[in-house]
């Protein structure tokens, strides 16, 4: 179990990337980004369209090379030649490819062969867990776009890997498919022990499913944060309403609370004790003969972290 290694001192390092950059033709898509991604972790890499997500996942892939830096799985360098690495990982990279001619359980009977797994039993399982039994007759390229993601994890989890490196994989996913496979890479993680990094563009999603998250931007990793610190880093407000705002005002900065008016014309403040005991602050107001008619904490979603972060040109990391 993967949470009682975590309350351990030392989590052994997965996935890792040293100072990796890659240019095309003197574009430079990577710039310099080092990863390192412990056992068990969910490592949620974010960015926006063109952030260089897929190139770095590619050069973790060994799918093409870095032109600067090295990449490492379980230790391992990737080279080449390095071919029993693969052994432990499972992979997803953009639309997932597939025999689009063949069925479902044919694809997944074929990547099972390929993989050398004797164990027959383990396709109609994968395909019960990623809710695909009921299109195993389906020819794979009539499949939906989130039944074909479906059917690209299925594949990347055929041969039980302890590491899965998965592009987008809820690309195309209905909200339910989504929670499903959500459900799905916790329980891999949290409780088989599996390290994952996943890019996605669902913000939401990243900030409930990973346990670090990484912010890429024009190729650089600018942030990276720990999701139990999350919170921490996202800015909060206390936001509040009463009969009076400019007298309510004067009454929280006398008593010492640093507050402004919003351009819906309601208070705001950021003093943390404010937004750690609002209740104190119910109690002055009324005291003062401002009762606030509304008195809520605000906080700041990953999504608006995220857009604040790179309006501000992103915090270099490296
Ligand atoms: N083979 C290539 N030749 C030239 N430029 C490339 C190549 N592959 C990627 N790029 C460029 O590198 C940059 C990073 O691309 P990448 O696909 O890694 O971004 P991404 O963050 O995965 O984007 P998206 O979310 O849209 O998939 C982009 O500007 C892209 O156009």
């Amino acid at each position: 179990m993967v949470l009682s290694k975590r309350r351990g001192s030392k989590l052994r390092t997965v996935i890792k990337s040293n100072r990796i950059s890659k240019n095309y033709k003197g574009f430079q898509a990577v710039k310099d980004v080092s990863l390192n991604i412990c056992e068990g972790e969910i490592y949620g890499f974010i960015g926006l369209n063109g952030s260089g997500k897929t190139t770095t996942i590619r050069m973790l892939l060994g799918m093409i090379k870095p032109t600067e830096g090295t990449c490492y799985i379980k230790g391992k360098k990737i080279t080449s030649t390095n071919h029993r690495i693969w052994r432990s990982v499972g992979h997803i990279v953009e639309t997932p490819p597939c025999y689009p001619e063949l069925t479902v359980l044919e694809n997944l009977t074929i990547f099972r062969r390929i993989r050398l797994i004797s164990d027959t039993d383990i396709v109609p399982k994968v395909m019960e867990q990623l809710h695909l039994t009921r299109y195993a007759q389906k020819k794979a390229g009539t499949l939906s776009l989130g039944n074909a993601q479906r059917l690209g994890i299925a594949k990347a989890l055929l041969h039980s890997p302890e590491i899965l490196i998965l592009d987008e994989p809820m690309n195309g996913l209905d909200p339910s498919g989504i929670v499903e496979i959500r459900k799905l890479l916790q329980d891999l993680a949290f409780n088989r022990g599996v390290t994952i990094l996943m890019s996605s563009h669902l913000l939401s999603e990243v900030a409930k499913i990973a346990t670090k998250i990484g912010i890429i931007h024009n190729g650089r990793l600018i942030q990276e944060i720990e999701s139990i610190k999350l919170s921490d880093l996202l800015n909060q407000q206390l936001v509040i309403d009463t009969r009076n705002n400019q007298s309510a005002i004067s009454q929280l900065t006398t008593a010492g609370y640093i507050s402004k008016i919003n351009n819906k014309g309601l208070i705001e403040t950021t003093d943390r004790r404010a937004i750690q005991d609002p209740d104190k602050i119910s109690r002055l107001l009324v005291y003062k003969g401002f009762p606030p008619t509304k008195l809520t904490v605000k906080e700041e979603n990953l999504e608006s972290h995220f857009l604040n972060i790179i309006e501000r040109g992103g915090e270099t990391l490296q």
